[in-house]
């Protein structure tokens, strides 16, 4: 795309009276006023992405987030130079989310603009300088100085030059008078390139001539000419192969994708001689890169407990916006929500599903895809920008009505939801940490249901509390709950292996306690399945010197370094810094360096001098970094090729193999040892979760967790598996001490390279909040738990605020104030506030 426009200075004011908030991608708080100028009064249109000036020489790509009549009282409106779509590239629904979002998180409107729009729909842009057609140097009435002359002496020799170019051609920074005055002497214009950074895939595909094609002769004749030349040949009997252009001459057209026809090792040189002797042509053509995927599912009976599943649920969503599915892991989910998916798409509404991040890549979405076939979109985190924007441009279009997706597909440009589920609800990866907007997409995506006038669908085997608590404390929710496995399937056997007590018995090999041994033992000779889980938090291995204790430091965080085996090298994991594994200890000399810590990689190693003859696998963040490296792995363990798959978190998201009977967690321990008032809540999700992947069909399945604290609650409310009992424990505590969803948090980080500094503008804040008017409660400032990453120190305050709307946003507002007072201040000019709503 290309669009001309004149220079900002030539448009005088016209008196014209219409104006435009602009949301831009710059962090300022507000959207920005400007004017419309008459001519393009016609097109204006929210949501419509526009080229502004901003500041003296920024030329920005914003959207129209609304139209008005009053001009800013705070400064002059610029008009605005040129409005690019005729289509908007969001809908007026969206604009409203998004200033929601902006406010609840309170974080800038830009910065949701840039979190939604994937970057191929946002524009680059820049000033560029050309001769004035007309322009004729001996005819010119105005005189010329040097400078004007040196851009101008450029100008014959290159048809276009950028701000950058001008400042380097003149040696000086300030070049806009300049270029002004040449403009005003009809010396130059000045225009914007714009580029639209969305490239379609273009494939080049490969056809035989059409007049071959459709005359059985010349083919005959073809292969004559050819015969004794194999190479080429091949090439012919390849295509025929895959166009059977003798049984359907209009095969022809569409051709074959020039990369397939080469897979087979033929050589390109051999085809271009066919090319240049005329019996092939080659063309390009523009492709989805969405596969399109055939409708494959048969047709699925439901359960009676299903059925009156769903009649339960549609029966709140009459009254109710929300509805809260709580059934226990492989009470079959899947399918409720498939047939409830299906019959909001038959009334002509959209549907989106939420995921979280790493169970889109499962088997759950190829389930769908069965089902739903093209008209289901997927989006993940992992898709390159281009794909993308496909799924994007694919909702507009309608090919898509039904799209899965990560947290951030709650920005796609939905016009008409009918419902949105939100899987496995509890995920704490749905609330995102870091950049702002630090959105919780479970409850955004409630938020966004309501401006649609949708519904709601939470699902879990293990609810947040948060979302139970609406379910029965305030019912605003309607809850449905499954307590029964699908089918034949019954909840697995649990085992608390006593590591304390395996010790004093001589019983422990490799970390391992007889328990476990046993029963992996017992799966491996009946050809069964193992998962070994281990969980990530807490147990990043590190080195250690055995002599004098020194571990690896980050240079630039407060924390130690993670060893990773696989690289030899120490990593940070909160700035990525890396060095060497040192040979010998950096501090004393020593050589006795060790690993502490016990990651998957040391299970496994564990567990191949267990079992020497079983086929192990191991997921965790190093063996899945590359888009499908989480994929291979599960396609691996599901087709039978790994017997044992030791992995952290992401082998307990909604995995469904029929073959597995034990699940291991290797140190139930450190899985209670959050340090927060959730670690309750996150134990008994976890545990329960990874529970859940054993014994999912016939075979009886058994769940071994290693302890050294077997008589703690928790375990016996999970092996109860009564949630009612521990939400109940539990949400006593969080009322006693208030704890959400008694309050609502906000957690405010003061950042800054110097350490005074920092603690000095975090008691500033404090003073202040003091005096804001609302029911609340405020801790700290401390330290944070991590006092320093990538040079900067940070103080953390806690507030427990009052639930009322009424309450959050006079908080809110005020606290935007305070922050800009404070920063307002030469000695904490640089200081930065991160507001974070409902942390995790
Ligand atoms: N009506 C049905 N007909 C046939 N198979 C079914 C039906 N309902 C569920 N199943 C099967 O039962 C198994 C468990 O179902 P599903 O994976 O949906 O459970 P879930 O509730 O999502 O569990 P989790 O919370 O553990 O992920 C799956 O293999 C699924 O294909
Ligand atoms: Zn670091």
């Amino acid at each position: 795309m290309e669009s001309l426009i004149t220079h900002p200075d030539l448009f005088p004011d016209e008196g014209n009276n219409t104006f435009a908030d602009i949301i831009l991608p710059v962090p300022i708080p507000r959207m920005f006023t400007y004017r419309i100028p008459t001519a393009l009064v016609s097109q204006v249109q929210i949501g419509a992405r526009v080229i502004v000036q901003f500041g003296r020489k920024k030329v920005l790509t914003g959207i129209i987030g609304k139209v008005h009549s009053k001009p800013p009282k705070a400064y002059e409106a610029k008009p605005i130079l040129d409005i690019l779509d005729e289509q908007p590239t969001v809908n007026p629904l969206q604009i409203r989310f998004w200033v929601w979002m902006a406010e609840y998180y309170c974080c800038h409107i830009g910065e949701v603009m840039l979190a939604a729009l994937p970057s191929g729909l946002r524009l680059s842009s820049e000033s560029k300088v050309q001769l004035h057609p007309n322009f004729v140097a001996e005819e010119s009435p105005y005189p010329l100085d040097a400078r004007e002359e040196l851009i101008l002496e450029a100008l014959e020799n290159r048809a276009e030059l950028s701000y950058e170019d001008c400042e380097k051609i003149l040696g000086i920074k300030t070049i806009h008078p300049i270029l002004k005055s040449l403009v005003y002497k009809e010396a130059i214009l000045i225009f914007e390139r714009v580029q639209d950074k969305y490239t379609p895939k273009v494939e080049t595909r490969i056809r035989l001539k059409q007049e071959i094609a459709e005359d059985k002769q010349s083919l005959e004749q073809l292969f004559e000419q050819l015969s004794g030349k194999a190479k080429q040949e091949s090439i012919l009997l390849k295509y025929l192969r895959d166009i059977p252009v003798f049984n359907n001459p209009s095969l022809n057209e569409k051709g074959l994708d020039k990369a397939s026809l080469l897979e087979e090792g033929d050589s390109e040189s051999s085809l271009k001689t066919l090319i240049k002797n005329g019996v092939f042509e080659s063309f390009k053509q523009v492709v989805n890169r969405i596969d399109e995927t055939e409708v494959t599912a048969g047709e699925i009976i439901l359960s009676e407990r299903q059925e009156l599943a769903i009649s339960e649920i549609k029966s709140h969503f009459d009254t109710k916006s929300t509805v809260l599915l709580h059934g226990i892991t492989g009470s079959g989910k899947t399918e409720i929500y498939i047939q409830l998916i299906k019959e909001v798409l038959d009334s002509g509404s959209q549907v989106l599903m939420l995921l979280p991040e790493i169970a889109l890549t499962t088997q759950i979405v190829s389930r769908l895809k069965q089902v739903f076939g093209g008209q289901m979109g997927v989006y993940h985190s992992k898709y390159s920008d281009n794909e993308r924007v496909e799924v994007w441009n694919g909702v507009i279009s309608g090919r898509f009505p039904f799209v899965v997706g990560v947290r951030s597909s709650i920005f796609l440009p939905f016009d008409s939801l009918g419902m949105i589920i939100v899987d496995e609800e509890h995920e704490s990866s749905y609330k995102q940490f870091d950049p702002a907007p630090r959105f919780q997409a479970r409850d955004s995506a409630i938020m966004l249901a309501y401006f649609h006038q949708a519904k709601t669908l939470l699902g879990s085997a293990t609810p947040s509390f948060e979302s139970y608590f609406n379910a029965t404390e305030t019912q605003k929710y309607g809850l449905v709950e499954l307590s029964e496995r699908y089918g034949k399937s019954n909840l697995p056997k649990f085992h608390l292996a006593d590591l304390g007590a395996d010790k004093r018995k001589n019983l422990l090999k490799v970390d391992s306690t007889r328990m476990m041994r046993e029963k992996i033992q017992e799966a491996l000779s009946k050809q069964e399945q193992v998962l070994i889980f281990q969980n990530r938090r807490g147990y990043s291995p590190y080195i250690q010197c055995e002599d004098c204790g020194w571990t690896g430091q980050c240079i630039q965080c407060d924390v130690s370094l993670t060893y990773h085996q696989f690289a030899e090298e120490l990593r940070c994991h909160y700035c990525g810094y890396k060095e060497k594994v040192p040979t010998s200890c950096p501090a004393c000399g020593g050589s006795h360096l060790t690993t502490m810590g016990m990651g998957t990689e040391r299970i496994e190693e564990s567990l191949s001098l267990l079992f020497p003859e079983a086929r192990i696998g191991r997921m965790d963040l190093d063996t899945t970094r590359s888009k499908y490296g989480y994929q291979k792995l599960l396609d691996e363990f599901g087709s039978g090729h790994i017997d044992i798959l030791v992995g952290t978190q992401m082998i307990t998201k909604g995995l469904d193999f029929g073959n597995v009977t034990v699940v291991g967690v290797w140190d139930g321990d450190r899985i209670l040892n959050f340090p927060d008032f959730r670690s309750g809540e996150r134990a008994y999700q976890q545990i329960t979760q990874v529970a859940g992947r054993a014994g999912r069909r016939e075979a009886k399945g058994n769940v071994i967790i290693q302890t050294r604290k077997a008589d703690e609650a928790i375990y016996q409310q999970v092996i109860k598996g009564d949630y009612l009992e521990f939400y109940q424990h539990e949400i006593h505590e969080r009322k006693k001490f208030y704890y959400p969803p008694y309050v609502k948090l906000i957690k405010i980080t003061t950042r800054h390279s110097d350490f005074k500094t920092a603690e000095k503008a975090a008691m500033d804040l404090h003073r202040q909040m003091a005096g804001i008017a609302v029911k609340k409660i405020v801790l700290g400032p401390e330290k944070a738990l991590i006092g320093r990453i990538k040079n900067q120190y940070q103080f953390e305050s806690l507030i427990k605020l009052d639930r009322s709307g009424a309450s959050q946003t006079e908080f809110k507002t005020q606290i935007a104030q305070i922050q800009e007072q404070i920063t307002a201040k030469p000695e904490f000019r640089s200081v930065r506030f991160i507001v974070d709503v409902d942390p995790n």
